[in-house]
């Protein structure tokens, strides 16, 4: 269940809007068997009224057609342990995985095995946060923002660098191509890497990108360090589990170039607009967005339970032991991208309200073309 609150009254956003978006999440080369047998059902249970928002906050269920297997064992209410129907699905889990939560989450909380950690740490729980980020992004595109994701490696297969960029009308492509690469021999070579990593027993990560088209100039803040857009980006897709590394645009390739050939120059175009004469930035200067294509990356690390299992303690020996398996996702670098989406637009959509406001859409939109109108000609780089 997820809340969003703050959202005008009038975007556009159904249940189907919600279910499709749910879908592209469990989409994905290399997904385990889990997104094959579980559904996801989506349920809005209130700020909504036939298909409009209404100004109040938008409440969201996500129900997991598995849970009737589960009921049980993660009852709220107490159950006899010796009446639980499925004794081997609540069998203690002792051998805690390196790369997971599992191993902190017992000392932490206090707990004898790992059940309730990885229940909770699951990125089952990004089901939701897609869910509102679609709400988010439905908003977002009433004001002509739109969002693309796409994979730009799988583990060390990477698109080649000056590949064109993926644009909205590339989403339905992307969305068909097994891994969400815009590179079609690429994503051949990501197919044949997941195999190989599936066949050895292996897991693997990567590395995704967002896109945000559309932005006016102006967006977060160069006065408060934690209004930075780049800032909030950042925070955002680092909350995505497994994500270990955040770029905005070129990011790290930038502290190796010289700074003539690192910032994006102020020039005029044919037209005599002002533009930039490149995007190296990613669309941010001084933690604002700059009106250019907005450009964040987010790496991935590997997938913790590894078939090949790794090496760990049995808690409730004390003997060393191999981790517990008992399925997972061979890559969902795919399905990180989506989420990555849904929490750009969550960003976005919450910025785009602190600068403009408005309690309909079409007052925000109003008050961003106040805005744009406003910039006075020798600064002006939209075409106002
Ligand atoms: C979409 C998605 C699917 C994932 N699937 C799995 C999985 O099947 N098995 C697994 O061990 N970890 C999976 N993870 C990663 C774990 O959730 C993550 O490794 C764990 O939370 C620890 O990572 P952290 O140290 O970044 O929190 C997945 C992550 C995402 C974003
Ligand atoms: C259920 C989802 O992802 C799960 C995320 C996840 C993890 O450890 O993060 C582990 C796997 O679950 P299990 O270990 O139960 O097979 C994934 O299937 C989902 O994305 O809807």
């Amino acid at each position: 269940m997820g809340i969003i609150e703050g959202v005008p009254a009038g975007v556009e956003i159904t249940g189907g809007h919600i279910a499709d978006s749910l879908a592209r999440r469990r989409l994905g080369y290399g997904r385990g068997a889990r997104m094959k047998f579980e559904q996801d059902v989506v349920t809005i249970l209130g700020g909504v009224r036939h298909g409009l928002t209404q100004g109040g906050p938008v409440a969201i269920q996500v129900a997991n057609t598995e849970w009737p297997k589960w009921e049980q064992i993660m009852s709220a209410d107490p159950v006899e342990p010796g009446l639980l129907a499925d004794q081997a699905r609540n069998a203690p889990l002792t051998r805690p995985r390196p790369g997971h939560a599992d191993f902190t989450g017992m000392q932490k909380y206090g707990f004898d095995e790992a059940r309730p950690v990885l229940e909770r740490a699951s990125a089952r729980e990004t089901a939701t946060r897609v869910a509102l980020g679609t709400v988010a992004a439905q908003f977002l595109k009433h004001l002509g923002i739109e969002l693309v994701s796409h994979t730009v490696s799988i583990a060390s297969v990477t698109v080649p660098e000056g590949r064109p960029l993926p644009v909205p009308g590339d989403v339905i492509a992307l969305d068909t191509d097994p891994l969400r690469c815009f590179d079609r021999e690429t994503s051949d070579a990501m197919v044949a890497e997941v195999d190989a990593a599936h066949k050895e027993g292996e897991t693997l990560g990567g590395v995704v990108e967002v896109l945000a088209y559309g932005l006016p100039p102006g967006l977060g803040s160069y006065v408060h360090w934690d209004r930075r857009l780049d800032a909030r980006l950042a925070a955002a897709l680092m909350g995505i589990q497994a994500i270990k590394g955040v770029e905005v645009g070129d990011g790290f390739l930038t502290a190796a170039r010289r700074g003539s050939a690192a910032h994006d120059e102020i020039v005029r175009d044919g037209d005599g607009r002002i533009v930039r004469a490149s995007n190296r930035a990613g669309g941010i200067e001084g933690g604002m967005s700059i009106g250019d294509v907005l450009r964040v990356r987010a790496a991935m690390k590997p997938i913790a339970t590894v078939p090949r299992a790794l090496r760990t303690i049995d808690v409730s020996t004390g003997e060393p032991a191999k981790a517990h398996h008992q399925r997972s996702d061979v890559c969902a670098v795919p399905a990180a991208g989506v989420v990555a989406e849904a929490m750009v637009a969550l960003v976005l959509a919450e910025a785009v309200i602190e600068k403009f406001g408005g309690d309909s859409v079409a007052e925000t939109a109003r008050n961003i073309k106040g805005y744009l109108d406003s910039i006075p000609a020798s600064l002006d780089s939209i075409g106002q």
